[in-house]
């Protein structure tokens, strides 16, 4: 997979060549290329950015220098994703699918956001999706695009040293939020690690880390207990 980082503060993106970003890449696995929007800039100023029409506060990120930098960077089978706070959610079903992917380009917005005409003239041409990281705002996109790289790249196959690792995460396949974990020693200031995880019996154990994973997600997410078919335990499961 390749994917592409177009923002004003590219050393932003530098904590990718870490740990497991970094291992992906040197593995072959992922061909990360993070580029610097001011090279496609016309003046001496390097200017990205200008007056909004219609007025109002702030600056807008100019379609002309955008559009050069896309037209370089876009592979005719790429998907052009945009954080935005007004875009969709990005949840671990996002991220499976864009894992798929061949070509991943990022936009990092600044300022008051990019024209709105760049995301409307790259949509007659390929998949555009402006994304969201959640209902906040940040200064700009590049946070959400270390966010967006890291969830993909760690589905990449053979990203991810034990693949089994990935199947018991919060939101998992089952969509439910992960049981709690617990290492040496069995008793540490006073709590103690639950007998049952001591106890050696597999069918138990799978019991007992269903049951937790059942109850912090009604207790934490019931939005996501709503969601998931609910026909799929009976509430039995949730007074044990
Ligand atoms: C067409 O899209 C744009 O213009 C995007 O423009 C901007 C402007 C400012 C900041 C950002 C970064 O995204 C978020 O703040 C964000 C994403 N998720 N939750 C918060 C993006």
């Amino acid at each position: 997979m390749r994917i592409d980082v177009v923002s004003i503060f590219p050393e932003y993106l530098a904590p990718l060549e870490l740990s497991l970003v970094g291992k992906a890449r040197t593995a072959g696995l992922l061909d990360l290329r993070v580029h610097d929007l001011r090279a496609w800039t016309d003046d001496r100023h390097r200017t990205v950015d200008d007056t909004p029409f219609g007025g109002g506060a702030g600056m807008v990120m100019r379609p002309d220098v955008w559009g050069r930098a896309l037209d370089d960077v876009l592979t005719p089978d790429a998907h052009l994703l945009v954080p935005s706070p007004a875009g969709t959610p990005f949840t671990q079903r996002t991220a499976e699918a864009w894992a798929t992917e061949q070509h991943l380009v990022v936009a990092c917005g600044r300022y008051e956001g990019i024209d709105a005409r760049v995301v409307e003239h790259y949509a007659t041409r390929g998949r555009v999706t402006e994304v969201s990281l959640g209902d906040y705002v940040l200064n700009g996109g590049e946070v959400a695009a270390l966010v967006v790289v890291e969830a993909v790249a760690r589905l990449l196959p053979g990203v991810v040293g034990n693949p089994e690792s990935l199947v018991e995460e919060s939101h998992g396949a089952a969509g439910l939020l992960e049981y709690p974990v617990y290492t040496k020693p069995p008793s540490w200031q006073g709590h103690d690690v639950p007998d049952v995880l001591l106890s050696g019996h597999h069918a138990r154990i799978a019991r007992w880390r269903r049951d937790e994973a059942l109850r912090r997600t009604a207790a934490r997410r019931p939005d996501i207990l709503v969601a998931l078919d609910a026909v799929r335990w009976d509430r039995h499961d949730l007074e044990v």
